[in-house]
């Protein structure tokens, strides 16, 4: 049997991935993988996964391919390189589009290698939104944050000390004023033109004209293991009910509270003499890690929301 000659590598190939779901069917990983294969792509991950209970597929392909165009090789800048990422992207795009009609699909394709742009909003309590300030800082979590919006002032200093801007809308009790401020808030997030918002901690309410806007890209730390302990203050609700285990859960924000699909949980044992406070303390390292990793598996596509709940594609 002659043997295929090995192709050369790629030098410097763009990553992308395409995330994509539609009614189970015969046939649907070998016209992905065909149509990949037919331009030159490197498959160097791929998740596949069969819902039994909806008859629904869903897979995750992450994959190297050439940058096509020598101008791009030329050009040596990364202006020009972006600009031909973009460009390489949206032809993929107008290309697959047939094929994911023709068979229903849920769809896009990403570039791994372009940061997410997020906007990250806080309230007083200030451990997820350091966590991930540091964790940014350090390259562990890459992103670009443009600003980071707070309806108190407190941490104004730490979020300059990391050269972000920081706006402080406070948020008055009354409805209009409320209303108002939540708009203003709006408004911030919107000139800062997201991919994602990342609520750490943040005590507002949003509107649902506003999650709507966003949907499935308002993500939330809430301090409690939901379902148990919906709404404000889960650490009081924890102590009256006597729980052993206390925890914390990032799930993508709707306009029901807390009733968003789950993204990442965890728990911590707790003993019968520990006070609120002390549940705080030990809730505050769960709740910035819980948070750090269901982020980052958002920004890396591995979640795919499926009604109420989620499909998690992890490494
Ligand atoms: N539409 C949604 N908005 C928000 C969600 C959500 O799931 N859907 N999660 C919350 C975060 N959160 C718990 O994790 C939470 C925040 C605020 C409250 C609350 O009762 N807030 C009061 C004001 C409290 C204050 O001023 O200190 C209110 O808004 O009236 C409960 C739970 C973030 N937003």
């Amino acid at each position: 049997m002659t043997s295929l000659p090995t192709p050369p590598p790629v030098l410097n190939p763009a990553r992308l991935r395409l995330i994509a779901s539609c009614p189970d069917r015969v046939g649907i990983v070998a016209r992905v993988a065909t149509f990949l294969a037919e331009r030159g792509a490197s498959i160097t991950e791929a998740n596949h996964y069969h819902d039994t209970h909806s008859q629904w597929f869903f897979m995750r392909s992450e994959f190297e391919i050439g940058r096509g165009s020598p101008s791009a090789a030329e050009a040596h800048s990364p202006v020009s390189a972006a600009a031909d990422d973009a460009a390489l992207l949206a032809r993929l795009a107008e290309e697959f589009r047939p094929i994911a009609e023709a068979f229903g699909m849920q769809w896009r394709i990403t570039d791994a290698q372009q940061p997410r742009r997020v906007v990250i909003l806080v309230s007083r309590f200030d451990h997820c939104l350091a966590h991930l300030l540091h964790r940014r800082k350090s390259g562990d979590l890459v992103f670009d944050l443009p600003c980071v919006i707070s309806n108190h002032d407190d941490l104004r200093p730490l979020v300059e000390w990391y050269g972000v801007p920081f706006h402080h809308v406070p948020v008055p009790r009354d409805p209009a004023g409320k209303d108002a401020a939540l708009k203003q808030t709006a408004a911030l997030i919107d000139q800062a033109a997201p991919d994602t918002i990342v609520l750490a901690r943040y005590m507002q309410i949003f509107p649902p004209w506003l999650c709507e806007r966003y949907r499935d890209r308002i993500i939330n730390i809430h301090h409690s293991f939901l379902p148990s302990f919906v709404g404000g203050r889960p650490y009081h609700q924890a102590e009256e009910r006597g729980v052993k285990l206390i925890g914390a859960t990032c799930h993508y924000v709707t306009e029901e509270l807390d009733a968003g699909p789950i993204i990442e949980q965890d728990v911590v044992r707790i003993r019968h003499s520990d006070t609120i406070k002390d549940m705080m303390r030990l809730g505050k390292d769960v709740e910035s890690a819980v948070l750090a990793r269901g982020f980052r598996l958002h920004l890396e596509d591995r979640v795919l929301v499926h009604g109420h709940k989620t499909i998690l594609f992890s490494e």
